[in-house]
């Protein structure tokens, strides 16, 4: 596994990324940044304290900075917030510096994986179903565009995505699979 890139995870919320990032990165002995935590750990703020004082606009302005500096990084699982694609300059930052990895979902799954999370500003509406499909209307196609590899997360359980990440980014690098 050595001559793994960068590897990035987009897609939408409850997707997927923070937790499967993590597991991937101990799978393959990277280091995990996620770029949500590491707002918040800079901020000392929570991701819904962060929008109530600065606006989504203020957020989005923070998570430009950090996708620009954590994608300069080398060797790591990134797990993006499922906004970053919004702004073609993180697109760019994520397409010239890793392999992208969209992880797919379903909204039906979105919306029961982020049920119980109240750390998800966007979703505060009464019709969260009406919110996330509307989203991914706008995005489907944003995080189709950007990602070398579509990776689904529906109906199976972390371990088997990361066992199906680790082995389909292997073949990107190594097509015919030779040992070095
Ligand atoms: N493949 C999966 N199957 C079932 N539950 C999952 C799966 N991936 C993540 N989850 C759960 O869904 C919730 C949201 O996951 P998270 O990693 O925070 O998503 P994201 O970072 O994409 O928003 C968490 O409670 C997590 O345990
Ligand atoms: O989809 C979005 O716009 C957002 C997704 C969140 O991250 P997750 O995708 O990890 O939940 C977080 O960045 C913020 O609440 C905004
Ligand atoms: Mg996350």
């Amino acid at each position: 596994m050595q001559d793994f890139p960068n590897l990035f995870l987009i897609g939408p919320m409850g997707a997927g990324k923070s937790t499967i990032g993590r597991l991937l990165a101990a799978e393959l002995s990277r280091d995990f940044v996620d770029s949500d935590h590491e707002i918040q750990d800079r901020c000392g703020a929570d991701i819904p304290w962060i929008f109530d004082v600065e606006g989504e606009a203020g957020f989005r302005e923070r998570e430009q900075q950090m996708v620009d500096e954590l994608t300069q990084r080398q060797g790591i699982v990134l797990a993006t917030g499922g906004g970053a694609v919004m702004r073609e300059v993180n697109r760019r930052a994520l397409r010239d510096r890793g392999t992208v990895i969209y992880l797919y979902t379903t909204v039906e799954q979105q919306l029961k994986r982020t049920a119980k999370d109240r750390n998800r500003p966007l979703l505060r509406g009464n019709d969260r179903e009406e919110i996330l499909r509307t989203m991914f209307a706008k995005r489907d196609p944003l995080y189709r565009a950007t990602a070398d590899l579509i990776v689904r997360t529906d109906r199976r359980g972390p371990r088997s995505v990361v066992n199906e990440i680790v082995r389909r980014v292997g073949r990107l690098v190594n097509p015919l699979q030779c040992k070095a």
